[in-house]
């Protein structure tokens, strides 16, 4: 699991830490870190050309240093200044390992081979300054890898946003823990491969914010006892598709009959289209309290204005609700189920539901994510270019799903996801567990069939199974 914290935490934890050890030894092991990632990355430290953009706080001090560290390995360095003041004691550590400070940043930074980004860390508001702006973009067009200090410059580092222009780095290498700008669009765009450097710090047990890794995944899914039988294994009802949209039936079922229920069961005006592609699914036209017992439902990809909704939230079994499911959804009908519920809007749904323009979402997922779960006291998958997983308890961490992929925006893709949290909640799953699994098993698969090629929706789903192996291989 990678673990995220919020700013606030983060400099307690330090203080906590820096009151018990010599003065300046937390910026000597971040800087010992940040320098061993930079040889690392740069193969050769001796001839290499390095250079520093140092801002005015203790993240330019961080990238002095560590440009002290490849200077004294033979490195050429040189530091462009880019604050009101730079860090004094960094400063004369890399003038005595023999670097020097840049008069014209425009002379020597694309002319370097690694680029280190210590602008602003955590202290950082607002995106980058005029001239800082201009040396990033010379950065970028350069052919030197680009490094940030603890974070991207001139990104928010406790949501992600990016308000104006911030260094787009190849790399980040960040201390003590992640941050939750790190893990969330648009600001992990900009952060490139993530390492962490261990400095000691001692942190709450719950992160804010938290992304699943393999281990963990496998940790979770769902796993069949050897005396299961389908029913055991859990029955995931599906109320999908219309006359006009059948194939969002189709994805759905796609997805649930890969997700670990034993059994799926479609109702809706869509039998024979689900049927054609898959003979093993229940198939009952309707309405879904006749259909027989599930333990979980999907409602809502393709449904267009087919009642039903309220038929559903009614049933005592945990309920997804996704696309034309969500337009009539009541809060107070939510809140006031006896299972739990899950919602997987995108965006511009989760904008309607929150009565904000779209692109309010896009630039503060973090937020709009919290605020829906709490509003319907549902767990909320909020989709997008990362997809955030939302408990409505606000002290449970928000999971960032790491295994996104541009090439999962196509049409019928989140059907496709829906049926499989769906499947996963049948199958015993807590809710924000099958959300953040669905996610990231989605995601994966979508990679796998991709490979860097466009896909459709159908691809994701046949590449499902490969990625459940992938994952517990
Ligand atoms: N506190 C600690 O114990 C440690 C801190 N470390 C480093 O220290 C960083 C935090 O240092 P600081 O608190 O000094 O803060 P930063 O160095 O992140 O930035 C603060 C400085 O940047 C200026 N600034 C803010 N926004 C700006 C913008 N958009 N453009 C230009 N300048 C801007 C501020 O006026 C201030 O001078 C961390 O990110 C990390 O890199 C590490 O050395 C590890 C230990
Ligand atoms: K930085």
């Amino acid at each position: 699991m990678r673990s995220a914290y919020r700013v606030e935490t983060v400099r307690a934890a330090e203080a906590e830490l820096m009151a018990r050890l010599p003065g300046g030894a937390l910026m000597q092991r971040a800087a010992a870190g940040l320098a061993a990632a930079c040889a690392g990355l740069l193969g050769r430290v001796s001839g290499a050309r390095v250079v520093l953009l140092v801002g005015s706080g203790d993240n330019g001090g961080d990238a002095l240093y560590a440009g002290a560290r490849l200077a004294r390995r033979g490195a050429g360095v040189s530091a462009v200044l880019l604050g009101s003041r730079a860090h004094q004691g960094g400063l004369a550590a890399l003038t005595t390992a023999g670097g020097r400070v840049a008069d014209d940043p425009f002379a020597v930074v694309p002319r370097a081979d690694l680029v280190l980004d210590g602008i602003t860390g955590i202290g950082g508001r607002g995106g980058l300054r005029p001239e800082a702006a201009a040396v990033a973009r010379a950065a970028r067009s350069s052919q030197a890898v680009v490094v940030a200090v603890d974070l991207p410059s001139g990104v928010d580092a406790d949501t992600g946003r990016v308000a104006g222009e911030a260094v787009r780095a190849d790399a980040t290498v960040t201390f003590g823990t992640y941050k939750p700008g790190l893990l969330i669009d648009p600001a992990r765009e900009y952060a490139g491969a993530l390492r962490l450097v261990d400095i000691g710090l001692a942190l709450p047990p719950v992160p804010d914010v938290e992304a699943l890794q393999h281990a963990d995944v496998a940790r979770l899914l769902p796993v069949p006892a050897a005396e299961s039988d389908k029913y055991r294994r859990g029955v995931v009802g599906v109320v999908a598709g219309s006359a006009r949209y059948p194939g969002a039936a189709v994805l759905a079922v796609a997805g649930a009959l890969r997700g670990g229920a034993g059994a799926v069961r479609y109702v809706g005006p869509a039998g024979e289209a689900v049927l054609a592609h898959y003979p093993e699914t229940l198939v009952h036209g309707g309405p879904p309290g006749k259909a027989g017992r599930v333990q979980a439902w999907v409602i809502g990809p393709g449904l267009g204005d087919t009642p039903g909704v309220e038929e559903v939230l009614d049933s005592d079994v945990p309920v997804l609700v996704d696309a034309d499911g969500l337009r009539p959804l009541d809060p107070a009908a939510v809140r006031a189920r006896s299972a739990p519920t899950v919602l997987t809007p995108h965006a511009g749904e989760a904008a309607a539901l929150l009565g904000v323009a779209r692109e309010e979402v896009e630039a503060a997922r973090l937020d709009a994510v919290r605020e829906l779960a709490g509003r319907y006291g549902a767990t909320v998958l909020l989709k997008g270019s990362t997809t955030l997983v939302a408990a409505p308890d606000a002290d449970v961490p928000v999971r960032a799903n790491p295994t996104g992929t541009p090439w999962l925006a196509t049409a019928g893709s989140g059907d496709v996801l829906s049926g499989l949290a769906g499947s996963l909640l049948a199958a015993g799953l807590r809710p924000r567990d099958a959300a953040s699994v669905a996610a990231y098993l989605h995601g994966l698969a979508a990679r796998r069939a991709s490979r860097s090629a466009p896909i459709a929706a159908h691809d994701v789903a046949s590449a499902l199974p490969g990625a459940w192996r992938d994952v517990t291989g």
